[in-house]
């Protein structure tokens, strides 16, 4: 089973809380965090509201298709995305901040834009709005005991996500099936922290352990399944580990509910890359070094690199563009 860690002892005990989150996220590099504030009452409704979406009629979901949107946002209908080059079993609404599309963008630039909503469901972006922002005070507790652990001050990344942070955030269900194991396949996430919310009972989500092998990551009630992206590997010279996890298809007749929320800098932000002590520095494995999946310390790039990879026909269509390699998500 995943380390679990308390948010709220923190508070009475700073530093066990990060010397088990340094130790997590050096090992596993996976974990179930409780006491993160977030009320059930807003988590049961943001659960609702996924349901509720992908319960509409197809025609309703397709009418914000992020075929149309050269910024990566919006529906992807089941087997419209690719990881490692093959199809996943899922569909899901892909979001972020809602900014102005910039004329004339280059690269990863063109990632900002607008969002699509849904208008058969009027809540789906009040509710999307208020889960970024209790999301995100989660996500900056969490890096600032993070940097304090890794003997950086404990504002270490705060210029990085000061000026338009680049979150993401997926609503993402997974239908059963007995035709295609893959639901996402094996990747890192390529930012710097994510909070995963998985309904309770939906089960399917592996994670890679240091050997090898696969350990299943189940739902634990009331709790996010905290990870780390390809980011805190690049800034602690990979003392952290960007963890690679996958999610299996679920049984046909079942099927798997998940909003993973993608905590990320600017798009130009460079991650600061820290000075660790001695001792952790002693310890860190460097950045992994995979031709096919190169690891970038500008967000940016890197989320180019994973939207393009994970969606080559918006890619194609609005961008003209062919993937370079096919490893790796977002
Ligand atoms: O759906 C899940 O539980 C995890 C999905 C995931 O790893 C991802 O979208 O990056
Ligand atoms: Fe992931």
């Amino acid at each position: 089973m995943l380390p679990v860690l308390n948010l709220r002892t923190a508070d009475a005990d700073p530093a066990e809380f990060r010397r088990r989150l340094l130790d997590a996220t050096h090992t596993v590099g996976f974990f179930y965090l409780t006491g993160h504030g977030v009320p059930q009452t807003a988590i049961d409704r943001i659960l609702r509201v996924a349901r509720e979406f992908f319960a509409l009629p197809q025609s309703a979901k397709d009418e914000i298709s992020m075929l149309n949107s050269p910024q990566f946002r919006g529906y992807t209908r089941l087997g419209g995305e690719l990881t490692n080059g093959a199809v996943d079993w899922r569909e899901q609404v892909d979001l972020g901040p809602d900014l102005p599309v910039i004329e004339g963008a280059e690269g990863y630039w063109n990632l900002q834009g607008p969002n699509q909503w849904p208008s058969a469901q009027p809540e789906f972006r009040e509710a999307l709005y208020r889960w970024d922002d209790r999301l995100a005070e989660v996500g900056r507790r969490l890096l600032a005991h993070w940097a304090t652990a890794l003997g950086a001050p404990d504002d270490v990344f705060d210029a990085a996500f000061r000026d338009r942070p680049a979150t993401l955030i997926k609503v993402v269900r997974y239908p059963g099936s007995d035709e295609t194991p893959q639901g996402v396949g094996a990747h890192k996430d390529s930012g710097v922290l994510t909070l995963l919310l998985v309904e309770p009972g939906s089960a399917g989500l592996q994670v890679e352990a240091a050997d090898g092998s696969w350990i299943d990551a189940p739902p634990l009630d009331g709790a996010f399944i905290v990870n780390i992206g390809e980011l805190l590997e690049f800034a602690t010279d990979g003392y952290l580990r960007a963890t690679r996890h996958r999610v299996l298809a679920p049984a046909p007749g079942t099927d798997r509910l998940s909003i993973p929320y993608f905590f990320n800098p600017s798009l130009d932000a460079q991650i600061p890359t820290l000075t660790l002590p001695d001792h952790l520095a002693a310890d860190a494995r460097g950045i992994e070094d995979d031709p096919a999946n190169p690891i970038y310390g500008t967000y940016g790039e890197n989320a180019w690199k994973s939207r393009t990879r994970a969606h080559p026909d918006v890619a194609a269509k609005h961008h003209g563009i062919v993937p370079a390699g096919d490893a790796s998500a977002y």
